[in-house]
């Protein structure tokens, strides 16, 4: 059985890290190897990545150039993720490891594009990656959305809010998605991420046991 590259979008909020270690400890129940790899990565670009999204970096005044720096970090970061030799996702699929992300390239669709010239721009700077085995996408309405991230927010205040979670963002991010996944020729599965936990998850393992 070969292993998968198993991508988890959605907007911030919709439960991706929850479900990617519920998945994981699956895979791990079922004697499987697994490993979570996230984007962006812990590597040398993923840091430089959170510097810039908790707004301690550029200054740039003009959010398109803004994007556009995040565009060329983000296929930086996701080259070093898929490619580098100690744990790249193609050293661990030759592993038989499996791989779950949360989230790949079709976040750089959702996030750094406004004009038809940044989706052109973000397609070119990402059309040599590989499409992954399976990309579920929780989908959860922004207002939902919102309402976790205030309680996370409340829950761990250490934690910094990042640019990217407030409602205008996330409504111009869930109707690119939407616009990301009417078009994708591959295995995809979207999925209400208002279910609870345990629904989402079992919901996650049968879409995933098919493919196995
Ligand atoms: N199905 C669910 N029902 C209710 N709350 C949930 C559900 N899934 C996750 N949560 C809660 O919502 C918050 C966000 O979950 P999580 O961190 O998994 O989302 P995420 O998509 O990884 O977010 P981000 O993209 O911001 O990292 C957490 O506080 C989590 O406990
Ligand atoms: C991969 C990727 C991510 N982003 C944005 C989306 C999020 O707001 C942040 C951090 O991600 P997390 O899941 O909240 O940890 O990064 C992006 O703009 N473009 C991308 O390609």
């Amino acid at each position: 059985m070969a292993a998968l590259f198993i991508v988890l979008e959605g907007i911030d909020g919709s439960g991706k890290t929850t479900q990617g270690d519920l998945l994981w400890a699956h895979f791990q129940r079922q004697g499987m190897a697994a490993v979570l790899s996230p984007e962006p990565t812990n590597g040398p670009v993923g840091r430089l990545i959170r510097q810039a999204l908790q707004g301690d970096l550029f200054a740039y005044n003009d959010a398109q150039q803004f994007e556009a720096q995040m565009g060329y970090l983000f296929a930086a970061d996701r080259h070093y993720h898929l490619y580098n030799p100690g744990d790249g996702v193609e050293s661990q699929l030759a592993r038989q490891c499996h791989v779950i992300t949360t989230r790949y390239y079709f976040s750089s669709f959702a996030y750094n594009c406004h004009t038809e010239a940044d989706w052109e721009f973000v397609q070119r700077l990402n059309q040599s990656f590989p499409h992954p085995d399976c990309v579920i996408y929780l989908d959860l309405p922004v207002d939902l959305a919102l309402k976790r991230l205030g309680d996370r927010q409340q829950r761990n205040d250490q934690s910094p809010r990042e640019c990217y979670e407030q409602r205008e963002k996330l409504t111009s991010v869930h109707q690119n998605y939407e616009r990301i996944f009417a078009h994708y020729p591959g295995q995809c599965c979207r999925l209400d991420a208002s279910l609870s936990v345990e629904q989402l998850h079992q919901a996650i393992v049968t879409k995933i046991e098919e493919m196995l």
